[in-house]
């Protein structure tokens, strides 16, 4: 009976999780999870982007907020205006805006409940600071056709690593983040394996920076990543990296 219960969240969740996935109209792969949990999964399921769950809208985090600089807002804009639009009928625009919200599973049907086995308190670090525009203020536009991602991130005062220049690790948070986001576009339930970063000129605190992120490679469950940090007008080089991501059933979040 408690197995059957918790395989039926657990499906509810992963169909919530999988539909966090934006403006989504494609074949899935089918999610490995499901054998596992005795149930079985449509590949040929089809997700739209609208928010599934209840009335409640919770707040999205890529949306401009007052923090985010000219260059931000310019940039923002940009992308923006290569994306389909709300209500614009079956737009053949490439770009989507990601949404990105402070937690995955407390909002979603039934994922309430998986959220309080997995952990009841856990939040996403990167969104979960009171201070608008002191840590990471991004947003990520999805290009399906290139199979690719763009961020554009405004690094704040609290990510200082080097006197004024953003630290290293935090640098690795959003690349590991952006490229999560691609993956998990790719491939639904992922796990970073591998990172390999080479930080070539430092990020000034308070700049705002473009991070691509591009499938290089895709064999059964591994999915390979390149990732560049550069200046919001691309002619200088921060960061570069590589990503080796493994898709993963819905168990080993859950430990089983
Ligand atoms: C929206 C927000 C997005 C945020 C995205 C953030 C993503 C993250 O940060 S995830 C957190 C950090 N990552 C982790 O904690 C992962 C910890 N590691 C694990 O859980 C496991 O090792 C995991 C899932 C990566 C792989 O385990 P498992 O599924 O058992 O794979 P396993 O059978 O060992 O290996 C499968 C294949 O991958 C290869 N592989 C596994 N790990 C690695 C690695 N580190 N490097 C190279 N190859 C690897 C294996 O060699 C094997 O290859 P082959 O099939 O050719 O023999």
């Amino acid at each position: 009976m408690f197995r059957r219960a918790v395989t039926a969240l657990c499906y509810t969740a992963a169909r919530a999780l999988l539909a966090l996935r934006p403006h989504v109209h494609r074949h899935l792969p089918s999610v490995r999870t499901a054998p596992l949990l005795g149930f079985n999964l449509d590949s040929r399921w089809s997700v739209t982007m609208t928010w599934p769950f209840s009335s409640f809208q919770p707040h999205d985090y890529s949306l401009p907020n007052p923090s985010w600089s000219p260059e931000m807002m310019r940039l923002y804009d940009h992308y923006n205006s290569l994306c389909e639009q709300e209500g614009g009928g079956k737009s053949k625009a490439p770009w989507v805006r990601m949404p990105s919200y402070n937690r995955l599973l407390k909002y979603a049907k039934g994922g309430q409940c998986l959220s309080k086995m997995v952990q009841a308190k856990a939040r996403l670090f990167t969104r979960n600071m009171k201070e608008e525009g002191a840590s990471f203020e991004y947003v990520v536009f999805l290009n399906k056709q290139e199979k690719m991602c763009t961020c554009i991130f405004q690094a704040g005062h609290l990510l200082e690593g080097p006197p004024g220049y953003v630290h290293g690790g935090a640098i690795a948070t959003i690349i590991d983040t952006v490229a999560g986001a691609l993956t998990t576009y790719l491939g639904g339930l992922v796990m970073t394996a591998n990172l390999t970063i080479n930080y070539r000129s430092p990020i000034p605190l308070g700049s705002v920076v473009l991070v691509h992120s591009l499938l290089e490679k895709m064999e059964e469950r591994k999915i390979l990543i390149f990732c560049q940090v550069t200046s919001s007008d691309g002619s200088k080089l921060h960061t570069e990296a590589t990503g080796l991501f493994l898709s993963i059933s819905l168990g080993h979040l859950i430990g089983g």
